[in-house]
């Protein structure tokens, strides 16, 4: 059955109307569609179809803030493709989107090349709740401390999460890249153990001093991150009550400091904390959380063994007791297992399900009960044929980890030409703080060689560096000492850098979760941000599939006299 675009509208039209339904794409991905996506959805399938407005203006990431200017190719036979998204709270409020200007003149980039302007990107208030962190049930103490680092008001998956987790609940929870998961688990956490703790009527008598929660992050930095994150709600006096086990640092050290400061929460990669485990240095069977950050990749094939380590002995208490005896169901119950990733497949479901108790899917103004949830169906795309096909289905779970309010483009480069459209684009987008990503180490040092040479500002960051290097690079690029950090998929996942106002795709990624990932390193908490995958001739088929799979506009563009020039693609999809 071929759906005509009418159709797609009133199918999405119905989607929309119901708060919430499920839909499922290829690779088996979750789909859960919520109210504002199925908006977002909606205008993606209308655009073929939108109107022309105007034709003449340029793109500049400092014009994003308030309006998007752009400029369309003149040959072109203009399908206007530009414009913000509503944000998804206005989307589902019905708010009308602000209309972009598109008649200002083009501007060029006035910067020196070297120049590194450290700026302030403006966060999306849509994307915060409507309560306030007393009345998800957080303790006072905890609120100070969040009230002292400048965080007054919950997003809306903090919203959502705080209270279920803070209920029991083993819980998975999706959202998009940047909106603030982070402190979704780590709130409830807290107001559970440490210093920040609820009150309750055992505290004199609790005699508990073992590890309490033990985090799992794929990466060092992205494990780095979250010990940072909680020692900032901690604060300085308590800061040693988190401890960090990533691999690549000195394990002897890690396992002197677990033993001298007796932390409460280890935040590690997992091959570290299944070392330190199995060398019987951390013992984490009285735990009563666990948290993989990440999830979808912590369940990877590469990490399995260690994964499997950590989900047999965190929280689980060792030899026979009572609770063997009364089965799986029991042990489950002792620790609660918090999953989360801006994209959770149906394998993370799955996973969930067998693990937990009563698991729930907790995502921004939705929460539903994993049992409901079956195995996905593909679901049919504008131009899909045949439902069943999954080449036409669409990856929801990449979908839905994109931040609406990111532009993408895409540019043809002959190989060779790459580093120069480089820096057009960047020029052309007056962008500050800029993420490359490439696909292997050696090239990537030679891009960082070439820009350097050319007077831009740039780093590198790979898994070739060790740890201190790794952290240096990192610290500086966010301080805003270089302007492009040229890296590869090692970055993708979870890297917070608020500042980072573009994405570059210098080597194509590997399929549209990885997209997904690295495009959600910009646009962070709502904030403006542009991906751009620069790409040859011959690879932009791949680009149209991604652009298909994730029923987002990748619209193609090119880099002249320093402005960003749209083409319009006659075969958007
Ligand atoms: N309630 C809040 N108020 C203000 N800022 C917040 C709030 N919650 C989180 N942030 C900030 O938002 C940024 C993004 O948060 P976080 O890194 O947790 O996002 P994420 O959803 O985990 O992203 P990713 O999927 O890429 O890992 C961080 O800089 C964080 O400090």
């Amino acid at each position: 059955m071929r759906l005509t675009v009418g159709q797609v509208h009133r199918h999405v039209l119905a989607l929309a109307s119901s708060r919430s339904c499920f839909v499922l794409g290829d690779n088996l991905p979750l789909r859960m569609l919520s109210l504002p996506r199925a908006v977002r959805f909606h205008q993606t399938a209308w655009l073929g179809t939108e109107t022309v407005q105007d034709k003449s203006a340029s793109l500049t990431l400092a014009s994003l803030e308030g309006q998007n200017k752009v400029e369309y190719g003149k040959k072109e036979k203009a399908t206007r493709i530009g414009g913000p998204k509503p944000s998804s709270r206005a989307s589902a409020l019905k708010v009308k989107p602000k209309v972009s200007s598109f008649n200002s003149k083009p501007t060029k980039s006035t910067l020196p090349k070297s120049a590194v302007v450290k700026k302030t990107l403006k966060i999306d208030e849509s994307l915060f709740s409507a309560k306030s962190f007393e009345e998800l049930g957080l303790p006072p103490l905890l609120i100070d401390r969040l009230n002292k680092e400048g965080l007054s008001t919950p997003t809306e998956v903090q919203s959502a999460a705080i209270p279920i987790i803070s209920q029991k609940h083993d819980a998975v929870i999706q959202s998009y890249t940047g909106s603030g998961k982070t402190l979704a688990y780590l709130l409830p956490i807290l107001s559970e153990i440490g210093p920040l703790k609820r009150p309750t009527e055992q505290d004199g008598s609790d005699k508990r001093s073992g590890v309490e929660a033990v985090i799992v992050a794929p990466s060092r930095e992205l494990g780095m991150q979250i010990v940072r994150e909680v020692e900032k709600i901690l604060g300085p006096n308590d800061k040693r009550l988190v401890q960090q086990l990533v691999g690549g640092a000195n394990r002897s050290r890690q396992e002197e400091a677990l033993k001298k400061n007796k932390p409460l929460i280890v935040v590690g990669t997992p091959g570290r904390i299944s070392e330190i485990s199995a060398g019987g240095k951390l013992h984490t069977h009285g735990c009563r959380f666990l948290v993989l950050d990440e999830v979808d990749q912590l369940l990877s094939f590469n990490y399995r063994e260690d994964m499997h380590r950590i989900l047999e002995h965190v929280g689980r208490k060792s030899g026979t007791s009572s609770r063997d005896i009364l089965g799986p169901l029991a042990r489950r119950s002792e620790r609660q297992t918090i999953l989360v990733s801006a994209t959770i497949p149906f394998s993370v479901i799955r996973a969930a399900r067998s693990w937990g108790h009563d698991p729930v899917l907790v995502r921004a103004m939705s929460i539903v009960p994993l049992d409901s949830i079956t195995v996905p169906r593909p679901v049919l795309s504008q131009t899909d044929a045949n439902p069943n096909s999954p080449s036409n289905s669409v990856n929801q779970a990449a979908v839905d980890s994109l931040p609406p309010s990111l532009e993408h483009y895409y540019c043809i480069s002959k190989a060779q030409h790459k580093v120069d459209t480089l820096r057009r684009c960047i020029h052309a987008l007056e962008a500050q703080t800029v993420i490359a990503f490439m696909n292997n180490t050696k090239p990537l040092k030679d891009v960082v060689f070439k820009l350097e040479a050319r007077g831009m500002k740039a780093t590198e960051l790979h898994g070739d560096l060790g740890k201190l290097a790794r952290s240096t690079v990192l610290k500086k690029f966010k301080d805003g000492e270089f302007r492009v950090l040229v890296t590869n998929e090692l970055s993708a996942r979870g890297l917070d850098v608020p500042e980072c106002d573009l994405v570059i795709n210098l080597d194509l990624p590997t399929d549209s979760t990885h997209y997904a990932h690295r495009a959600g390193r910009t646009g962070r908490l709502g904030r403006k941000g542009t991906v751009v995958t620069i790409c040859e001739e011959t690879e932009t088929f791949v680009v149209r599939k991604m652009r298909k799979q994730l029923a987002v506009p990748i619209k193609p563009c090119e880099f002249t006299e320093g402005k960003l020039l749209v083409h319009n693609e006659e075969d958007v999809e």
